[in-house]
């Protein structure tokens, strides 16, 4: 028999966490992760109009607006009719949130609530595999090999909006836009906050959040079937 399956988003300012603690649920707990960032780099490299369209705002360290995050990302969630799956990134915004909400119901909403000190400390030492977006920590997680890839050997970068000159502006914007959306599901009774200055300290309330909610691997009890 199939299981239920699980929708659920990761809400969180930049540097909080979301995409650490995405993949650790997705390993637990068979969730398909679904990053929003992910999916405008993969528009961005395969020169679609959105992705056109999108890399002019995250060039200059902008939100794509809701329109193109709408177009882009609801259709992909429209496929994933046999999935469990987690968002991570999106909904930003209200009209965001509303969009996703007339195309599904979730079943739970994480925020990551982490003070600024930290996120300054993790993003002016976040290093990133451009190609896959695979993200490192000097501290944390860092590379097997300084400055390289632990996958393909590639070089790591830095992006200049992860310096907390930037930062200060990101987080402004973040707490503006989010709260209404945060409000929105605290409303439907679905939102779960976690605070704290260290995943490896979070992480064990999300787990036992998440072990009451999903009973099994979703991949042990419905069919795998990979992303088109
Ligand atoms: N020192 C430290 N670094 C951490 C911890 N958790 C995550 N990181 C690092 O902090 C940085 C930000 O983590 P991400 O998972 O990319 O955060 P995010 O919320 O997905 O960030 P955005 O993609 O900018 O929205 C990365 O370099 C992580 O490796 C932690 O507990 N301690
Ligand atoms: N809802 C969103 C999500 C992301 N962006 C833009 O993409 C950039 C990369 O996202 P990451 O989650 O991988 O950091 C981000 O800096 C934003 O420019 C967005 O506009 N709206």
């Amino acid at each position: 028999m199939m299981a239920k399956l699980f929708r659920a988003v990761i809400m969180g300012p930049p540097g909080s966490g979301k995409g650490t603690i995405s993949e650790r649920i997705a390993q637990s707990f068979g969730l398909k992760h679904l990053s929003s960032g992910d999916f405008l780099r993969e528009n961005i490299a395969a020169d679609t109009e959105a992705g056109v369209l999108a890399k002019t705002y995250i060039e200059r360290g902008l939100m794509v607006p809701d329109h193109v995050m709408t177009r882009l990302l609801l259709p992909r969630l429209e496929e994933m009719t046999r999935h469990s799956w987690l968002m991570d990134g999106f909904p930003c915004t209200l009209t965001q949130a509303k969009a996703l909400n007339s195309t599904c119901d979730l079943d739970l909403v994480i925020s990551l609530n982490i003070p600024y000190e930290t996120l300054k400390d993790r993003l002016s030492d976040r290093w990133i595999h451009p190609g896959s977006g695979r993200v490192y920590n000097m501290g944390f997680n860092p590379p097997r090999v300084q400055g390289r890839d632990d996958l393909s050997g590639e070089p790591l970068i830095q992006h200049d909006n992860d310096q907390p000159e930037a930062l200060v502006a990101r987080l402004r914007h973040y707490k503006d836009v989010a709260k209404p959306v945060i409000d929105l599901y605290k409303s439907k009774g679905i939102l779960h906050t976690f605070s704290g200055t260290e995943t490896d300290k979070i992480w064990p309330y999300i787990n036992s959040l998440l072990s009451t909610k999903i009973p099994s691997r979703p991949e042990t009890d419905t069919q795998h079937i990979p992303l088109p």
